[in-house]
Formats: C-alpha cells, structure tokens, sequence
C-alpha cells in the first residue's frame, strides 16, 4: 500500500507557483483575476484545487501549462521558469477536444507523430496506454461511436502517452454522469499508482477532490488567492469502504466549510 508519494528529500518542488499574479484588462476596469498565489507541489504528489466559481483555479491552470501569461510572479517546473507549453506538462481539460475524423488509436499517436517517433514505437506507446485506459477494444473507433467517459479516457491516454511528467486537468470528470465519473476517479488512481506523476486536478465536486489528492488546495474569490491547504491523510489505494468511513466524512466537512463559509473560522 502506498502511503504517501515519494519525494526525494533533496530534491526541490516539481512545481512551483512563485508570487504567482494575473490581471485582466487595463486601468480602472482592470479585475485581479490571482493574487499572489504561492503553492508548491511535490514530485509524484496528486493534489486537487476546490474553490468557488471566479476563483482563479482555470487561469492558475493555464499560466502553469504556459497558455496564459503572468502579470507577476511566475511558474517553475523542475526549477526553470515556465514561458510556453512543453512536452512534461500534459493538460486535459473537461472538453476533450479529440480529433473525430482519427481513430482512438490514431489520436492516442498524435503527440508522438508530432515528436516523429517511428511508426512501430509509436504504436507499441499507444496501445500501451489505450489498455492501461481500458479501451483496447476500441482502439480503431472514432470518437463519434464513444461515450463521454470513453473520450475522456482515450484524452487521457492521449496526453500520458507523450510521458508529462505533470499532469495539469481542469474539471476532466465535469460533464460526465455520477457513476462513470466514479468509475473514471478509480481508473486515474489506479493508472497514477502505476505510473506515477504529478497530478494538479481542478474540481467543483468536494468528494471527488478528497477521494484522489493527497492535499486539497482551496482558493478564495475576489480576488482570487489560496484561502487553505488540507491535507488527506488516508492510504492509497482509495477504496469505496474508505469514501463512506468516518475520516473521509471529516475532511470532506473541513474541504466543504472552507469552500462556501470562507468568510467565518475554519478552524
Ligand atoms: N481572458 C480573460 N479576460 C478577462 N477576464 C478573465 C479572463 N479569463 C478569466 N477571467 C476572469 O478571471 C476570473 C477567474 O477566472 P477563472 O476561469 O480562472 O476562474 P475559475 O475559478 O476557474 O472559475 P470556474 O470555477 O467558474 O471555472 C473570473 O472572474 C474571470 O471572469
């Protein structure tokens, strides 16, 4: 069982949010949209952000896959400052954006016909994680014949298959219904036990947050900034049992208190 992701001790953050700022539009109509957030996270660490609508969980996403700029501060992965897109950060967003006119397998190939790996590895990677993902059986249907939970499996297995080392998914789970979407939680616990990354997940859902991080990062609006940090305490791997025990109710209580009564104690 594992407890607790490791980390070598002498190694620094795998991510690094630095004084991060961003503002949106100029003068007096100009909104400040992130405040100073300061939050680093761990290699191999999965942490969740919960926090109300307008928070800045969305543009502290994007400014940490280099698809928004800072007005302040800034991002560092692996130590060296973010200033675009790179390979070690997949991004998976709740639209999963595949190509429809490609096969699960062929979109799943995408990112390492980009990379121009030969033909047989590519494919070799693929359908390594078209199985890891459970859709081996459709590995040669279009999206179009998918459901959404099988789409969103096969944008997930799309973005580990160019091996991020960091993965960055904003509300992924966010239009599927309750049962798949449980069933999905499972199935990206189990493939981060087994492959592990560094996972930061944008949720509104306060179960779904507690059941797969190991610290749920709560922001606060208006501006929008980090309000708490709360750790999770229970081993991995989560199981059903472990979602109805009494200490996943105690600290989905504290992630839900400090979420919608952030103007009163927390603690
Ligand atoms: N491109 C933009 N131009 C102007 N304002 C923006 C832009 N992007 C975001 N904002 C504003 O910045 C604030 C933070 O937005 P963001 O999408 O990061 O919040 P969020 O916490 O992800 O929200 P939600 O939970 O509703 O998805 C919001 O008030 C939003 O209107």
């Amino acid at each position: 069982m594992i407890e607790k992701p490791v980390q070598d001790a002498d190694s620094g953050p795998k991510i690094s949010f630095q004084n991060v700022t961003r503002r949106f539009g100029e003068g007096e109509a100009s909104f400040l949209a992130l405040d100073r957030l300061n939050l680093d996270v761990g290699d191999g660490e999965f942490v969740t952000v919960v926090g109300p609508s307008g928070c800045g969980k969305s543009t502290a996403m994007n400014i940490a896959a280099g698809l928004t700029d800072v007005s302040d501060g800034r991002v560092l992965v692996d130590g060296k400052p973010v200033d675009g897109p790179g390979p070690e950060r997949g991004v998976i967003f709740q639209q999963y954006a595949l190509f429809p006119w490609l096969t699960v397998r062929q979109n799943v190939e995408f990112g390492l016909r980009i990379k121009r790996m030969p033909a047989a590895e590519r494919r070799r990677i693929a359908d390594h994680f078209i199985s890891l993902v459970g859709l081996k059986d459709f590995a040669d249907a279009l999206p179009k014949t998918l459901s959404g939970g099988m789409k969103q499996r096969c944008a997930i297995a799309r973005a580990y298959a160019v091996n991020p080392t960091i993965l960055l998914m904003d509300e992924p789970f966010g239009a599927l219904d309750a049962l798949t979407r449980v069933n999905m939680q499972d199935q990206l616990l189990d493939t981060w036990n087994r492959e592990r990354r560094t996972v930061i997940f944008i949720t509104h859902d306060v179960d779904e947050a507690v059941y797969l991080a190991n610290r749920v990062i709560v922001m606060a609006a208006r501006p929008g900034r980090l309000h708490k940090i709360i750790p999770v305490n229970l081993p991995y791997p989560r199981t059903e049992e472990m979602r109805l025990s009494p200490e996943f109710a105690e600290i989905r209580n504290q992630v839900w208190h400090a979420v919608y009564h952030q103007n009163t104690r927390t603690n």
